[in-house]
């Protein structure tokens, strides 16, 4: 239907539109073309050019110009209709009742103003609410006549739908037939959403890349293609599954006619319209609420949000609730996009209508939005403390998930090859909960020529030196140790918050420290030019008292802090903390073969040659010394309690008032760790009260014993150290 200059175009313009701040009428011709051909894109091809929620605000814009101009608004308008066109590889046939949209909700106020407005219109000063997830799939019709299934059809335009019964069939939790005529049903239509499993959508894009074709961008897509294959066969391989959350329409076995969702569409018999129009009967049970009509399809074998629904009194039960459930998206196994909040009770619904677009007694709940496109710019190369060079691609600046994304690390050679992207690319780019933003798939369809390949350096970006590719890796490293992004990259690492943890000589201070020559490895941490570094541009007394006491405080890091802040490839925090359970004193790793290393648990083959590699560097090993005589933790905590490091022994300590660098617990912690002892109160039996700021009462009474020595936070780390090192 378009054409690929056709295509082009109306993505500039989308770009366009995206770019302005408020669109207005002036925009609207512009604006109705573009969300036609993105409905065109999504309804008939399924395969979207733009993200979910780069749509909606774009729709929204177009409903709040034509609210303004009502004069405005034609028939043609996406407003005044559902979807768009039919992809006409299936018979199409008219729906008993139009399948209507939702109206969307995206904070609390628009509940509450939509619960306003349903309490006006029902009279009602509290009103009963269902409210389950909104699934992200297709949504289907299914037509039951005699308990049996006789009707399968997409949404499609929400008028017409195509004919699938045959690929429904091949769903499995979806009966073929269902025991309604117990409830004295003769014929009835449920709606639901066809959906693809998390589990299921990997095992299909595996299949597809194995195929060598172009991965889909989710699950929902997923769903929407398998069901309009054309061989069912195919459609049984896919393992779709389905939720059945509505009943719409449905005729008793006394031939009585219930249309749920408003007036009944022209095709059913005039007769029924006439003796019963849309109006439901109270006394009939169990449909009489939602949440009871989901109980009835799961009583008839469907698989319908009856676990996962909750009834709800009030919206702001219902605010708790979604929120709550927003939380746990991600422990689903299948994608929710939202929750979908309905008035529970029937004849409500019923007194409440619909509009064109959507019933008025139902409400989507969006949550935040995760994906959105965006132009892949350039793509730089880091180098990490290993010497990885890692591409990371450049993009012009998205908000998705609540953060701008401006740049994303597209891992390897490998990796790019597979996700086709080029320099120029528009990429469809995906934050999904606190996992790091990835770029879901390039868009190839919008090319223009002027792309250009992402070539990848065979020297490294920071020392030149030339990169090296192991057998069997996808990571091209520098194996200069000297280089100056590694050494950089493992100091950095060396201090951050798993490792020790020293918070005041952040990245920023790191990097200008090197600078200026007055910092170069490690152990030159402890041994820095304080003096040099109180000449330097904002280095206050206060910041150079709080970096000497955070740089003495991390010498008593455990041992399983200062191994995995070497940095060893493969050896992450678990690996360190088994290393350090395994040894008296690092040192003795010096002497370990692969096989000994391989006896620990979880450590393996590579694991093992990485720790030996680096043991058996003399620089790595000189650097240990250092960094021993220099006061840092060098043996297991555990072994050294019990081998009687116990140079506080006898001596009592009392902690006030908040310390500059150690958390109360922590320095409790270390004193007992040498033999002291932690007392309650102050007393003649106190030898050492260690006191930080704002020390109240605990200090006065203090000062009047004098046997009692006051002590601050310094004096404390050195009182410990120099226990040690004797
Ligand atoms: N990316 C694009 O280019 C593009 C283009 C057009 C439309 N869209 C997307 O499609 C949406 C519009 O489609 P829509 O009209 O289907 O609206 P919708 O997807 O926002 O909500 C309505 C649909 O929710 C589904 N649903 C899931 N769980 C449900 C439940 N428990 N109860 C009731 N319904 C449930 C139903 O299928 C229903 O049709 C837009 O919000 C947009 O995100 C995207
Ligand atoms: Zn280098």
């Amino acid at each position: 239907m378009y054409s690929l200059a056709e295509t082009k175009t109306l993505q500039q313009s989308t770009q366009t539109l995206k770019e302005v701040k408020e669109l207005n009428q002036t925009h609207l011709n512009e604006l109705k073309e573009v969300l036609r051909f993105h409905e065109h894109r999504y309804y008939v091809l399924s395969e979207p050019l733009l993200a979910d929620a780069e749509y909606d605000s774009l729709y929204k814009q177009l409903e709040k110009i034509e609210k303004e101009h009502p004069e405005l608004v034609t028939p043609d308008s996406p407003t005044q209709r559902v979807g768009l066109g039919l992809s006409k590889s299936f018979p199409t046939v008219q729906h008993l009742v139009p399948m209507l949209s939702l109206e969307n909700s995206y904070n609390a106020d628009d509940l509450i103003d939509w619960d306003r407005k349903a309490r006006e219109l029902t009279g009602l000063d509290i009103i009963e609410y269902c409210a389950e997830p909104k699934f992200d799939g297709a949504s289907i019709s299914l037509i039951y006549e005699n308990d049996q299934l006789v009707r399968g059809v997409t949404r499609g335009d929400g008028v017409e739908g195509e004919d699938i019964t045959n690929n429904i069939r091949q769903i499995r939790s979806i009966p073929l037939s269902a025991p309604f005529s117990k409830y004295g049903i003769q014929q009835i239509e449920i709606r639901g959403e066809i959906i693809m499993s998390k589990q299921s959508f990997e095992k299909y894009n595996a299949m597809l890349a194995e195929k060598g074709e172009s991965a889909l961008a989710n699950p929902r897509n997923a769903a929407s293609g398998s069901l309009r294959m054309k061989d069912p066969r195919e459609v049984a391989k896919r393992n779709l599954e389905a939720f059945l959350y509505h009943v719409s329409f449905y005729t008793t076995t006394e031939g009585v006619t219930l249309a749920i969702d408003g007036k009944p569409n022209n095709s059913l018999p005039e007769e029924a319209i006439e003796a019963h129009g849309t109006t439901l009967p109270t006394a009939h049970t169990p449909l009489a609420t939602h949440s009871g009509s989901l109980q009835m399809l799961w009583e008839c074998g469907f698989r319908s949000p009856q676990k996962e629904k909750q009834v709800l009194q009030g919206i702001e039960e219902v605010i708790k609730h979604v929120h709550d459930y927003e939380v746990m998206r991600d422990t689903l196994p299948y994608e929710i996009d939202g929750m979908v909040i309905k008035v529970n009770n029937l004849l409500l619904q019923d007194q409440m209508g619909m509009t064109t677009h959507h019933p008025r007694w139902a409400m989507a709940f969006k949550f935040k939005a995760r994906q959105a496109t965006t132009r892949l710019r350039s793509v730089e190369f880091q180098v990490g403390r290993t010497g990885a060079v890692t591409p990371v691609a450049k993009l012009d600046p998205v908000f998705i998930g609540g953060v701008t994304v401006s740049s994303i690390s597209v891992h390897n050679e490998e990796y790019i090859r597979e996700k086709d992207l080029k320099i120029g690319d528009t990429v469809l780019i995906e934050r999904a909960g606190d996992v790091i933003p990835q770029i879901v798939q390039s868009m190839p369809g919008l090319r223009d020529g002027s792309e250009q390949p992402i070539e990848f350096p065979r020297h490294c970006p920071v020392c030149n030196s030339e990169l090296a590719k192991e057998e069997g890796e996808a990571v091209w490293r520098c194996i200069n140790i000297e280089c100056r992004a590694q050494v950089l990259e493992r100091m950095i690492h060396f201090v951050s918050k798993d490792a020790m943890d020293i918070k005041s000589l952040g990245e920023a201070n790191i990097h200008r420290f090197y600078e200026q020559g007055l910092l170069k490895d490690i152990p030159g941490i402890y041994t820095l030019d304080f003096e040099a570094i109180a000449q330097l541009d904002k280095f206050g007394k206060k910041s150079i008292e709080n970096l000497t006491a955070a740089i003495e405080a991390s010498k008593q890091q455990p041992l399983h802090r200062v191994i995995y802040g070497l940095g060893i490839r493969f050896v992450g925090e678990t690996t360190a903390k088994t290393l350090a359970n395994s040894v008296h004193q690092l040192l003795e790793l010096e002497g370990k073969t692969e096989e000994e290393l391989q006896q620990l648990e979880d450590i393996g083959v590579k694991v093992a040659q990485s720790i030996v590699k680096f043991f058996s560097n003399p620089q790595n090993i000189q650097m240990l010394k250092q960094l021993q005589q220099l006061g840092l933790q060098m043996v297991n905590n555990k072994t050294s309690t019990a081998t009687g490091d116990n140079s506080l022994q006898g001596q009592t300590f009392l902690f006030t008032g908040t310390m500059p660098v150690l958390k109360r617990s922590d320095a409790e912690a270390m004193a007992e760790a040498h033999g002291g002892k932690i007392v309650s109160g102050v007393s003649s039996k106190l030898n050492y009260l260690v006191v930080g700021e704002d020390a109240g009462s605990k200090l006065e009474k203090a000062k009047k014993i004098n046997t009692i020595k006051i002590i601050d936070e310094a004096a404390f780390l050195k009182l410990v150290n120099d226990q040690q090192a004797e």
